[in-house]
């Protein structure tokens, strides 16, 4: 493992998450097949409101993929004006429908409808994000046995991530940044797992002298949705620099919309190990949605 705390510049090891990612699509595959070979298509639905082109994209990729390794794929649309009501009913009809194993609501929702109480709604054994209270509520409470519900997919993935690298997460200190619910706050709830065994410091906009946290890390995941806001100045040489933030501005130069991650590019040249982002946790979250949906059908078919 790559670690010299050298005095001269070092190029961190990049974990592709496309290569990982690719990886695990193609254990899904298989998967699928032995699902199919019983007369079970897992099914992945998708609920998209409105027609934001950064989630059109996200969606057409979740649909894109889960296609590609045999899964059957059901893609809902309302209206950007969709009342709560309709809303709530297209839930209650994936929720009833058999033939979709899992699904996720698009995230964010137009401002006008009450997100919680859709999320709500879902049934939480088709909850593919893993998000639904009962199934975060289920993760808290079990903290060593094995989780017989969907987990958080981001988090997951970031794991994932790092242990199809061979880096060994336990006893390493994880300096999280952001306590949102999709990511940070439900990442210290799997990194601190018996399984995984990490210990964890969850900073936020609360936080004082974030860089001097962010210098005691072995490990770094920053989803705080702030560009660049990881430097190098704050990572310890060597460490393992994961950059899960999305902040999307016009590039100066061309004009057209760019996506910019929460880590500095400079941290290439002190970290030991870096996600970039696109290219790294992206496509792994899109990975462990489609896991979610095919653990689920297995355990309808009755498959440990
Ligand atoms: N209920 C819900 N669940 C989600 O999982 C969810 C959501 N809402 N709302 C939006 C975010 C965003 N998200 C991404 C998924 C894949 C990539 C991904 O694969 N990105 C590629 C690049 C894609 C591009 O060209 O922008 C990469 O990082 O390499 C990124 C972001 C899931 N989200």
């Amino acid at each position: 493992m790559v670690s010299e705390a050298g005095t001269g510049t070092m190029t961190a090891q990049i974990l592709d998450g496309k290569a990982a990612s690719a990886a695990i699509k193609d254990e899904l595959a298989e998967r699928v097949a032995a699902l199919k070979a019983r007369g079970v298509t897992p099914g992945i639905a998708t609920v998209l409101v409105g027609a934001d082109p950064a989630s059109q994209l996200y969606v057409g990729m979740k649909h894109k993929r889960s296609e590609a390794i045999g899964m059957n794929s059901i893609q809902r649309e309302l209206p950007a004006d969709a009342t709560q009501e309709q809303v709530e009913a297209l839930i209650d009809e994936l929720n009833a429908d058999e033939s979709c194993h899992g699904y996720i609501v698009q995230l964010p929702l137009p401002k006008h409808l009450d997100t919680d109480a859709i999320l709500e709604r879902i049934d939480p054994a088709k909850d593919a994000d893993g998000l639904h209270p009962t199934n975060l509520g289920r993760l808290v409470l079990n903290v060593n046995g094995p989780i017989e519900t969907p987990l958080p997919c981001t988090p997951r993935g970031v794991i994932e991530l790092l242990l199809r690298n061979d880096y060994d997460l336990a006893g390493k200190h994880v300096v999280v940044v952001g306590r949102g619910v999709t990511i940070g706050r439900s990442m210290g709830l799997l990194l601190t797992r018996r399984q995984v065994n990490a210990t964890v410091t969850l900073t936020h906009t609360g936080t004082v002298d974030m860089a001097h946290h962010l210098k005691q890390a072995d490990v770094i995941v920053a989803a705080a949705g702030v560009k660049h806001i990881v430097k190098p100045e704050h990572v310890k040489p060597g460490a393992a620099v994961l950059d899960v933030g999305v902040t999307r501005e016009d590039d100066p130069e061309t004009g057209k919309q760019k996506v910019y991650g929460d880590v500095d590019p400079g941290v290439r040249e002190v970290a030991g190990f870096l996600s970039p982002n696109p290219g790294g946790v992206g496509p792994m979250t899109v990975a462990l949605l489609m896991t979610n949906v095919v653990e689920t059908a297995e355990r309808q078919a009755g498959i440990a």
